[in-house]
């Protein structure tokens, strides 16, 4: 049989070589790291999506056999370092000031003396992050961005920043600004996991208030610490994060993995917690055959109205999209839905909370209702072995033999997350076992997953039962 270490080798050059012959047939070449990134025109590409995937996994499962344990567990125990410097980077604008510098780069006297710090530390960091792939030391002490770096970039200049550094994310890719929410308040908060677990008033708490952030915060909840007076920064920054989000994420799992052509014309989907309706933009660009209208407390409603202004205002006019002030706590007042939609909004809250957001709906549903969830399935690290296999579109292709099952690192992201909204809020991303368990009672059940190898997220679909 073939060895583990061998069948990693052999993933990765048939992989690569897929990767390669993808590029060929279009005539493209595979992107330096060194070149600032730049999304390309086969990102979208199944088939490389696919095989990057297979190559991740074996590259990440191929280190972790061969590197000694000690030096992995102990660099592990190590790692905050990365996240820490990367608040520096977005903080002190460096990337901004490394594309401004050029491909020639910039010697860190230099970039000290730009972002108001000491030249020498700040090489330091520039370094470590350089060590493991993101900025590229071009001559000693010269720094330069690269293709992961500059994905940091606002595009801003750092003169545009410092003249209105709240506005900072404002209409960038959302990535500088979800990378400075996740390594200020909710790193910051992430260091007492420990003490929240081990302490027997909140380990078990469903709480917002008990969550971990609340004791690196003062017993406040994530949200409404963001909304306090001096967190205007943080609170524009974590609204850009979120749309940014949406817009890095591939709709085509919302979009495709449910028959939206079969709903009448007019038929109507209500988004509840709709945010601005940046999800609704995205339905709506592909269903104008339906109506539209997205639920929302009473404060988030005006950026609605000015996001849609902005996006699309003849559907605001003709009222094929209407904002509705709502809370999800209470009882559902629209009672002809065809479809409730809800992204990222369960995932905010532990169980016993999701739950009367369910029954709500459920309360409000005719029987032909669905109930769409958009939101990351965590995938588990163990095979199912065909549990669940009644539901279609709950099993993943079978990983390729030595790999584990999620594909270890390409479910990073879920897995990473999920520790975030449990630092945050208490809160959490779910297994299929754990939404099956959720929607017990509700009157809800799952009758199918659509999944996309362009997104992370998957749309579940839930019918009526009777409660
Ligand atoms: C993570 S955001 C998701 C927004 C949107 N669904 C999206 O995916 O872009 C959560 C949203 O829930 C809204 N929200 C929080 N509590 C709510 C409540 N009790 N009733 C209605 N909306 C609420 C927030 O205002 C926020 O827009």
């Amino acid at each position: 049989m073939t060895t583990p270490l061998s069948a990693l080798s052999n993933l990765l050059s048939s992989g690569i070589a897929t990767i390669e012959a993808i590029y060929a047939k279009h005539g493209a070449t595979f992107p330096s790291i060194d070149e600032p990134f730049r999304p390309g025109p086969l990102d979208g590409d199944e088939s490389l999506c696919e095989t990057t995937d297979l190559v991740i996994a074996a590259a990440s499962q191929l280190i972790a056999l061969v590197k000694p344990p000690p030096r992995t567990i102990v660099e592990s125990g190590l790692l905050f370092h990365l996240p820490a410097s990367l608040q520096v980077v977005v903080t002190a604008n460096l990337t901004e000031i490394l594309r401004e510098a050029g491909p020639q780069g910039l010697h860190i006297k230099d970039i000290g003396e730009r972002c108001g710090s000491d030249p020498q530390k700040i090489g330091r960091i520039l370094r470590c992050l350089a060590t493991n792939h993101i900025f590229r030391e071009i001559a000693p002490d010269v720094f330069a961005n690269n293709r992961i770096s500059s994905a940091l970039d606002t595009g801003k200049s750092v003169a545009a920043i410092k003249a209105d550094p709240i506005a900072k994310h404002d209409n960038t890719s959302g990535i500088s600004a979800l990378v400075g929410h996740s390594t200020d308040e909710i790193m910051k908060a992430g260091v007492y996991l420990t003490d929240n677990l081990m302490d027997p008033k909140t380990a078990a708490s469903q709480e917002a208030l008990d969550a971990v952030f609340s004791r690196a915060f003062g017993r406040v909840p994530c949200f409404e610490f963001l909304e306090k007076p001096g967190n205007e920064y943080r609170l524009r920054r974590f609204g850009a994060a979120m749309h940014g989000v949406s817009s890095a994420v591939a709709s085509d799992a919302l979009v495709t993995s449910f028959d939206w052509k079969s709903l009448q014309q007019d038929a109507l989907v209500v988004d509840v917690g709709g945010g601005v309706g940046s999800w609704t933009l995205q339905l709506m660009k592909a269903y104008p055959h339906l109506r539209y209208v997205i639920q929302e407390r009473s404060r988030v409603i005006p950026d609605g109205i000015k996001f849609w202004e902005n996006t699309d205002l003849e559907a605001l006019k003709s009222g094929r999209v209407k904002f509705k002030e709502h809370d999800f706590f209470e009882p559902q007042p629209i009672k002809d839905a065809a479809v409730f939609f809800m992204r990222c909004i369960i995932h905010d809250w532990a169980d016993g909370y999701a739950k009367k957001i369910l029954k709500h709906l459920r309360a409000s549903a005719l029987p032909s209702t669905k109930l769409i969830l958009y939101d990351y399935l965590v995938p588990y690290a163990a095979s199912t072995g065909g549990l669940f296999s009644e539901i279609p579109g709950s099993q993943v292709p079978v990983a390729p033999y030595p790999l584990l099952p999620n594909l270890g690192s390409v479910s990073n992201q879920i897995v990473l997350v999920d520790l975030q909204m449990m630092v945050a809020l208490n809160s959490q991303e779910r297994t299929i076992g754990q939404l099956i368990d959720l929607v017990d009672g509700t009157g809800w059940k799952l009758v199918s997953i659509g999944r996309s190898s362009r997104s992370a997220m998957c749309s579940m679909v839930f019918e009526t039962v009777a409660i």
